[in-house]
C-alpha cells in the first residue's frame, strides 16, 4: 500500500504523541522514527529509539515532531541539533504540539544551536480524541512558512481528526484552553455524572455506564445534526420536566456559566504564563 504520510521522526510519544501515532500509523504511515525511553515497542516498519543517538543514520523525515512537555523543549531542540544536524537536511518542517512554547523561542533554540539554518516551525495543539481519528487540532505558523510545509502540517493533523488554522500566534492559547485541554473537562463531567449516579442509588457499573454512553452519545448527536447545541438541549428540556429542574440550577449564571468561563481564563492564563 502506498504511503498516505510521509517519514516522521516524533520526539516524546507519551499522552500526545502516542495518540496522534496511533492515528498516523492507521493512516499508512512511511517508515518513521519514535523517540522515547518510555515506551516498550512500537509496530514494524517503524523504529522505536531511547535517544536522539539511535536515530537510524542516513533517516530523512519530512517532518520533526516535537512532544516532550514544554519544560524539556529547549534542551531536546540543542541536543538534536548538536547530535544530528543532518536531520535537517532536506528541510524537513519541525511541528510543536507543546503548550507554551512560542515560535521565537523554538526558532531561536535551532538558531542557538546551529548557526546558517532557520527551520520552518509550525505549531500544533491537538488533543488526545486524536487517538481513535477524533481530534481537534489548531494549527499557526508564521508568514514566512511555505504553503507546502502548512499542507504536510493539515495533512498529518487531518489524518487525526479536524484542523482549524488560526492567524495570530496568541489564539493558540485560548485554542488550548479550549479543544487542548477540553476532554479533560468532558472526562471530569464524566466523573461527577457516575459519581451523581451512585448518589442516587445506581450501582457503580450501571452508573458508568449511564455516564459514559450519555457523554458520547451526546457528543455523536452534536457531530451528526445540523442543530446549535442550544436546540439540541432545548429538544431534551420538557417544560416543567425532570431536565428544566437540573438546567435551572446548571444555568444558573453563578453556576456553569462563571465556572467555564473562569476555567476558560485559567487555562489562558497559564498558557501564556508557560509562553512567557
Ligand atoms: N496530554 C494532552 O492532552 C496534550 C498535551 N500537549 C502537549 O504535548 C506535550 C507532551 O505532553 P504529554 O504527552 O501529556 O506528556 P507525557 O509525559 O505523557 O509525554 C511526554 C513523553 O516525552 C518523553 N520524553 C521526555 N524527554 C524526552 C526526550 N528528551 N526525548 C524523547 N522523549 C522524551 C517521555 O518519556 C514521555 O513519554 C506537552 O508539551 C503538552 O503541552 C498538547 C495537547 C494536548
Ligand atoms: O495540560 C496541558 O498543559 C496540556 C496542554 C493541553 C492539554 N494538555
Amino acid at each position: 500500500m502506498a504511503s498516505h504520510l510521509p517519514p516522521l521522526l516524533l520526539i516524546g510519544c507519551g499522552q500526545m504523541g502516542g495518540a496522534l501515532f496511533r492515528a498516523w500509523e492507521q493512516n499508512s504511515l512511511a517508515p518513521s522514527v519514535v523517540i522515547d525511553r518510555h515506551k516498550d515497542s512500537i509496530a514494524a516498519p517503524h523504529s522505536l529509539v531511547r535517544s536522539i543517538d539511535e536515530i537510524p543514520k542516513k533517516f530523512a523525515p519530512d517532518a520533526i515532531i516535537l512532544a516532550v512537555k514544554p519544560g524539556k523543549a529547549a534542551e531536546t531542540i540543542i541536543t538534536l541539533v548538536k547530535k544530528r544536524p543532518d536531520l535537517l537536511a532536506n528541510a524537513p518542517v519541525i511541528i510543536s504540539v507543546m503548550a507554551g512554547c512560542t515560535t521565537t523561542s523554538l526558532t531561536s533554540a535551532f538558531a542557538n544551536a546551529i548557526t546558517g539554518v532557520t527551520p520552518a516551525v509550525v505549531r500544533a495543539m491537538p488533543n488526545t480524541p486524536s487517538a481513535v481519528g477524533r481530534g481537534m487540532t489548531g494549527l499557526f505558523a508564521d508568514t514566512d512558512v511555505g504553503a507546502e510545509k502548512k499542507e504536510l502540517s493539515d495533512l498529518l493533523f487531518s489524518a487525526a481528526g479536524t484542523t482549524v488554522w488560526v492567524d495570530e500566534e496568541d489564539q493558540i492559547n485560548a485554542l488550548t484552553a479550549i479543544s487542548g485541554s477540553g476532554p479533560a473537562y468532558v472526562f471530569l463531567l464524566a466523573e461527577l455524572l457516575e459519581k451523581a449516579a451512585i448518589e442516587q442509588g445506581l450501582p457503580q457499573q450501571a452508573a458508568r455506564l449511564l455516564a459514559r454512553k450519555t457523554l458520547t452519545g451526546a457528543g455523536e448527536l452534536l457531530d451528526q445534526m445540523p442543530e446549535d447545541a442550544a436546540q439540541l438541549r432545548r429538544n431534551v428540556t420538557s417544560p416543567g420536566g425532570t431536565t428544566a429542574a437540573a438546567i435551572e440550577i446548571l444555568n444558573a449564571p453563578e453556576n456553569w456559566p462563571a465556572s467555564v468561563s473562569e476555567a476558560v481564563a485559567a487555562a489562558v492564563r497559564r498558557a501564556r504564563e508557560l509562553a512567557a
